[in-house]
Parts: structure tokens; C-alpha cells; sequence
């Protein structure tokens, strides 16, 4: 395999944008000036912030790798990974991860295109930077519950002990603030074994209360050198603050982020987990929605879903009932009185079917409740806003609507399913997503990486910096062929018409010097058009 720092590899005029002029890889064997195989750099050539670690090669390759220990600890030993004694692992040499291994972010591409974005592979390296008996690990769950932290949590101890004999775990009691007002929790193979099997986080998890001082303290105080945070974006933005200051202190601590949101909102990784557990749950709501309002004349069933900034609940829940024959969302603006409209929409519906199933996502429609809410400005203790309840108020509007008319009686059932679709523990494929994701965050802990969240990209798992991942929430792009997919299944009006609907007229992308969000895979129109920016600012959130 060809190296990154290798002048007879496929990508060889590598240079760095990141103020460093080396081998991408601490542990890439070639061009390395130690020993031992590991990249020394000047004392002080990475102090206070980090800058993007940006590595370009040719043809538009461009690599946004992740930090590593030795960026600001030069002439930290090396070991072998213990994985090339474990009989699971050592007799099929692929099973160790190519140290120049990337990931490209864009895969559909045309003959002419830059190569583009790449992160670097997760998985086990041939060295390790700790060693086994050297590691004091801690967990911590932030934020809202997601199907599958357990699992998370769990392999993340079993891995650290099976696989690097690492018998040092703590786990941090109720998020950020248990760094420093709480006591922490031993967590061995045998304490976490069963935790997958139940919804929640064992650990605890809380909003609010990060306070970066006192957290990397506490940190040091303990001993501590590897932190896995398991969270959504605030927590991955406290994520990263940590990992500033512990490399400001200049401390050996790896900090790695596995990213978890039951919205789907984390930009760059391909999906996050408890998401397919959260989808099928919701079906037991839209299948109640259904069997109560085909029981009825004129019978609406309305169910309102998480999804906060992003209608990916709603959308896919929809994709797979079948049953759904209107879909909200934050990301498309609706209205509802007139042509086009959705009152007009229901009308025309319970005449044909006799009934209808409507799919709420919470964030939907906010712009029209504040049209008739004062905003009340109220935040949670993370500082998210805290929205009014969508799907009352479309229960009452749609009411109100056809009392008024008196054209037509109705009987509107709301089910509100919210919490009951992400207090459960995860299903089968997302327990093993779960196991990937832990997994590939200890490989990156053990052999150096830091100020990183782990995440599938086109179905491999990355080190993803930090800065890509708290950059915006991904949100569905109501220009891809999935919600055109998703319009055609339900019928209902797209509530957009062409003029809504620009050319882009960016040119052709150079590759990227500063971070970006990331555009789908699935655009029919290859990215050229996109929505009316003002139709869809309030998609753009924080
Ligand atoms: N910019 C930030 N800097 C430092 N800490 C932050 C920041 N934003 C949020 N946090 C902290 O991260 C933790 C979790 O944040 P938040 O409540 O927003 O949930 P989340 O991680 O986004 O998860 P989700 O929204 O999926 O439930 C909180 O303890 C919060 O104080
Ligand atoms: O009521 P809580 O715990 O703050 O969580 C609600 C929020 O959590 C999320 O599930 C994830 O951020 C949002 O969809 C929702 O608004
Ligand atoms: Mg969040």
C-alpha cells in the first residue's frame, strides 16, 4: 500500500495547510524521523489553539485529519498493540487498519472531479500509544436519551479490557457536571453486561453544566487519559473545548467524541444510532394513528416526532408506514389556509379515504406558532430553544378550521409519542452500529488520535475532527430524491412551487480550505439546485 508521505504513492505532493509540514500520520512507518517510527516535531509548533490538520494531494485530494498526542507531546514511546497477540485478531494481518488509510467523503463523483474531502480510517494500528496498565479511562453521556448509549458504554469497557487489557474504567455519574459534583462509577466487563438490554444511559446524562476549567481538573486530578463523551452536538462542542485545554495544559489524554443524537441532525457521518430503533418505534404511534382514524368518519390521526431542527424521524417513519398521507418538517415550510394549502389538503383527502394519517416532526411549522405565540425566548439549560408544542397547536388550528367551515365534521386524534420512542434500548442493527462505533473510538484512543468523534462515512468508520462535526446540523434536503420519494408515497402538496426553487450558480467546488457542511449523495440535480434561501433559513439553526 502506498504511503501518504511516500513520493511513489498515488498521492504524493502532500502538503500541509494546518501550519505543519510533515507526515500526515504519527504512525505512518514511512518518513518518519524516530526510532521507534514516530514523527518528532519541534517543541512548540502547535501551541494554544489547534489549527485544522489539513493534508492535500493530487488531483483535489485533500485529507482533514484528526490530532494526535504527539502534535504537542513529542517523543512519546510506542508500543506494540496487544491485539497482535490476541488470537481473535493477530492471524489475519488486514484486520489491522493501513495507518494510511482514508475515507472519502464524496463517492459519487464524474471523471473530472477532484478527489476531495478524505478522513482518516478508523480501526486497530499496529502501535499503540499507551500501554495497557497506563490507562485510566472515563465515560460520560450528555444531552437527551438515545436507544443504544448502554450499548455504546458497554462496549466501550469491553473493549478497553478484552481487547488492550485495560482494566481502569470510570464512569462519570449525570453528564458534564458529574466531572465535578458527583462521584464516578467503577464499570468493569462484568457490571456493564447486561446494560444493552435496557433503554436510557446508566451513567446518567444532564443539559447544561459544563464548565471546561473544573471538568479538565477533575480530568488531572483523577489520573484520567482517555475521555470517551458520548453525546449530540453541544455535547461534541463540549467535547472539543476539553480537548483544546487539555492540549493547552499539554496533558497525554486522548479525548474522542461518539456522536449520538436521536434527530439525525450530526452532520458528515452517515447516520447516528439509536436512529433506526427511534424510526421503527414510531411506526407502534403512526399504526395507532391509523387504526384510530380509519375507525371513524373522517378520522385524522395526528402523530408529532422528535426532531428538533431536522425532519429526519418524521421522514423516514413516513417512508416505512405506508400509512402517512402528510409528512411536516422543519426543513419545508407549509401554510395552511388557501390553495395549496393543507386545509385544503385534509378536505380533499377525508373525501377520497374517509380518513388520514398526519406526521408531525417538532420542529415543523415554527414560523406560523410564532406568527400567533408571542416567542417566548425560553432555553434549556444547554441553551437549546425551547419550542413551542407543534403539535397541539396543529391539533387546534385543524379543529378550529373545520368547526368553522361547518362543511365537514371531523375527529382529530393527537398521539404524542415523543419520549417513548427514544427511552428504549436499541435494536439489533443498531447494537451492532453501537459496537462499531465504541470500538473504533478505543482503536483511536489506544493508538494516539485525539480531539476526534468516530462516525461511518459511506459505510466506513472515520476520525472525524471535531470542527466538521459542531460546524451546522444536517438537515434533509428537501432537494434530494428521498423527499421527492417521500411526496410521491404520501400525495400530499410540496407546499413549494418552481419559482421557489433556484439554479445554483456556484462553480464547480475547489476543495475545501475551511470546513463545510456536507451535501447529500442522493441529489438527482447533482447539488445544482437548491431552496430559496429565505424559504429555508430557519433550517439554518444557532
Ligand atoms: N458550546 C458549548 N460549549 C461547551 N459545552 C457545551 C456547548 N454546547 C453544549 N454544551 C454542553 O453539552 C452538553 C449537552 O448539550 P445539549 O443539551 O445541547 O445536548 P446534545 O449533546 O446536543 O444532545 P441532544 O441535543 O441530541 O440531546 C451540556 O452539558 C451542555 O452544557
Ligand atoms: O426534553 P429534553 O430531554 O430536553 O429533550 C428534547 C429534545 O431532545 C431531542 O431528542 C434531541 O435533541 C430533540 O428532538 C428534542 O427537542
Ligand atoms: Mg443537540
Amino acid at each position: 500500500m502506498g504511503s501518504l508521505c511516500n513520493t511513489s504513492s498515488p498521492v504524493p505532493a502532500l502538503k500541509f495547510r494546518g501550519g505543519l509540514d510533515r507526515c500526515g500520520d504519527p504512525n505512518s512507518s514511512v518518513g518518519s524521523n524516530s526510532k521507534n517510527g514516530s514523527v518528532q516535531l519541534p517543541m512548540g509548533s502547535f501551541s494554544g489553539n489547534s489549527q485544522p490538520k489539513i493534508v492535500t494531494g493530487e488531483a483535489g485530494y485533500v485529507l482533514e485529519d484528526v490530532p494526535h498526542l504527539i502534535d504537542y507531546i513529542p517523543d512519546l514511546p510506542t508500543f506494540p498493540n496487544p491485539l497482535q497477540d490476541n488470537p481473535a485478531y493477530s492471524v489475519v494481518k488486514q484486520y489491522f487498519v493501513n495507518v494510511d488509510d482514508t475515507v472519502a467523503q464524496k463517492i459519487v463523483v464524474h471523471k473530472d472531479s477532484p478527489r476531495g474531502t478524505h478522513f482518516r480510517r478508523a480501526g486497530p494500528r499496529q502501535k499503540v500509544y499507551f500501554e495497557s496498565d497506563e490507562v485510566r479511562a472515563c465515560i460520560v453521556t450528555c444531552g437527551g436519551l438515545c436507544p443504544g448509549l448502554n450499548t455504546v458504554i458497554r462496549e466501550i469497557v469491553c473493549g478497553l479490557h478484552h481487547m488492550y487489557g485495560v482494566k481502569k474504567v470510570l464512569g462519570i455519574d449525570g453528564g458534564y457536571r458529574g466531572f465535578y459534583a458527583r462521584n464516578t462509577i467503577a464499570l468493569t466487563p462484568k457490571t456493564v453486561n447486561d446494560i444493552h438490554k435496557r433503554g436510557g444511559t446508566v451513567l446518567g446524562t444532564s443539559r447544561g453544566g459544563h464548565n471546561t476549567g473544573k471538568i479538565v481538573d477533575s480530568i488531572q486530578d483523577r489520573g484520567i487519559n482517555q475521555v470517551y463523551i458520548i453525546g449530540g452536538d453541544g455535547t461534541q462542542r463540549g467535547a472539543s473545548v476539553i480537548y483544546e485545554e487539555i492540549r493547552r495544559r499539554g496533558l497525554k489524554v486522548a479525548v474522542a467524541g461518539i456522536p449520538k443524537t436521536i434527530d439525525n441532525d450530526i452532520p458528515v457521518i452517515d447516520k447516528s444510532f439509536g436512529f433506526d430503533t427511534a424510526v421503527e418505534e414510531a411506526q407502534r404511534a403512526i399504526n395507532a394513528a391509523h387504526v384510530e382514524s380509519d375507525s371513524i368518519e373522517n378520522g385524522i390521526g395526528l402523530v408529532k416526532l422528535m426532531g428538533r431542527y431536522s425532519g429526519y424521524i418524521a421522514m423516514y417513519a413516513t417512508l416505512a408506514s405506508r400509512d402517512v398521507d402528510c409528512c411536516l418538517i422543519p426543513e419545508s415550510p407549509f401554510y395552511l389556509e388557501g390553495a395549496g394549502g393543507l386545509f385544503e389538503y385534509i378536505e380533499k383527502r377525508l373525501k377520497e379515504n374517509g380518513h388520514m394519517v398526519i406526521v408531525i416532526a417538532e420542529g415543523a411549522g415554527q414560523e406560523l406558532l410564532s406568527e400567533v405565540l408571542r416567542s417566548s425566548h425560553q432555553q434549556d439549560a444547554s441553551g437549546n430553544k425551547l419550542l413551542p408544542d407543534v403539535g397541539l397547536w396543529i391539533s387546534q388550528s385543524i379543529k378550529d378550521h373545520f368547526s368553522r367551515q361547518k362543511k365537514m365534521t371531523i375527529n382529530l386524534k393527537y398521539i404524542d409519542p415523543t419520549y417513548m420512542i427514544r427511552a428504549i434500548p436499541s435494536n439489533a442493527s443498531d447494537n451492532v452500529y453501537c459496537t462499531l462505533l465504541a470500538q473504533s473510538a478505543v482503536h483511536g484512543a489506544m493508538a494516539g488520535y485525539t480531539g476526534f468523534t468516530v462516525g461511518p462515512v459511506n459505510g466506513r468508520h472515520c476520525y472525524i475532527p471535531f470542527y466538521r462535526i459542531i460546524e451546522g446540523h444536517h438537515n434533509v434536503v428537501i432537494t434530494d430524491r428521498m423527499w421527492a420519494r417521500l411526496l410521491s408515497s404520501t400525495n400530499q402538496p410540496s407546499f413549494i412551487t418552481a419559482k421557489d426553487v433556484i439554479e445554483d450558480s456556484r462553480e464547480e467546488e475547489e476543495p475545501p480550505k475551511t470546513p463545510q457542511t456536507q451535501t447529500s449523495d442522493d441529489n438527482p440535480a447533482d447539488d445544482k439546485l437548491m431552496v430559496n434561501k429565505e424559504m429555508n433559513e430557519h433550517a439554518v439553526i444557532d
